[in-house]
């Protein structure tokens, strides 16, 4: 015999018996006096996600080709990274790049700086923090994000490679992800730069001697990382593969429409 059991409809979701909550969203919304964690519950973050994805798609969508440059947000303005940071940002835009940071403080206001200075485009978007912080003098178009993981989308989508200077495990974080990109073919021709071999490259050596050694990664894997101290010469690694990218992209629609010409 069939059972009786409440049942409501949620959407796309259907729940019956027990589940069946004593009140409806409708109930909830229009009820003021009810309490107001539901505004912190994951269905509703949902929602808040969708709209930092829409607020960055749509105020990105027709940047000029970008580059995302990370690094510390601890370099004082008096030290030689920051002095590299600014350079960077101003021989990115004359290159014709947009200038994307994360938008705060040290070699991302460096970044930032040289950007603007050189009439760039310059890009931060911005992430809240448990403490005050705000967006660095240096920004023109600055976007916040809630979350870590839809800003980083943005980094991505929008750059057409990365260069990172000095820092900590927030730049760490953030050059590991883009690694882990191109090496699973996610992004294809993404340059991802490293400036300053004297502070990498304790890494790259523990890279080299322990991950490619023991097998954790392919020798091959190392080359997705270029390291270098020259501004120019990074800047010119991004040149370059834009150019392949272009190369290839223009090879690629010449044998569709030779192909259609020939099925005419
Ligand atoms: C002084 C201080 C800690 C300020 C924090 N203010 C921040 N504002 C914006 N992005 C940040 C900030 N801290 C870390 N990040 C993100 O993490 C990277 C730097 O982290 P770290 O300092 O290397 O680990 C940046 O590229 C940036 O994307």
């Amino acid at each position: 015999m069939r059972q009786q059991r409440p049942e409501r409809r949620h959407g796309a979701s259907l729940v019956r018996g027990a589940l069946v909550p004593d009140s409806t969203h409708d109930q909830r919304l229009l009820d003021r006096r009810g309490p107001a964690e539901w505004l912190h519950m994951d269905p509703w973050r949902v929602m808040r996600i969708q709209a930092e994805f829409v607020e960055g798609f749509g105020q990105l969508a027709e940047l000029p080709p970008a580059v995302t440059v990370f690094g510390s947000a601890r370099t004082p303005e008096d030290s030689p990274e920051y002095q590299m940071s600014v350079q960077l940002g101003r021989a990115l835009a004359e290159a014709g790049y947009a200038v994307i940071t994360g938008g705060g403080p040290g070699c991302m206001e460096g970044a930032n700086r040289g950007a603007r200075e050189a009439g760039g485009i310059s890009v931060g978007l911005g992430i809240e923090l448990p403490f005050e912080q705000r967006m660095n003098d240096y920004v023109d178009l600055g976007i916040e994000f809630r979350y870590f993981f839809v800003r980083k989308t943005m980094f991505v989508k929008y750059a057409n490679g990365f260069i990172t200077l000095p820092g900590g495990f927030g730049t760490l974080d953030e050059l590991f992800e883009a690694l882990t990109l191109v090496q699973t073919g996610k992004v294809t021709s993404f340059p991802v730069i490293l400036l300053g071999s004297r502070y990498w490259g304790g890494l790259i050596d523990w890279i080299r001697g322990t991950l490619e050694s023991t097998g954790k990664i392919s020798p091959k894997d190392l080359d997705l990382v270029q390291v270098t101290d020259d501004v120019d010469e990074a800047v010119a690694a991004i040149a370059e593969s834009d150019e392949r990218r272009l190369a290839r992209l223009r090879e690629e629609r010449e044998a569709v429409e030779s192909n259609v010409a020939a099925g005419e």
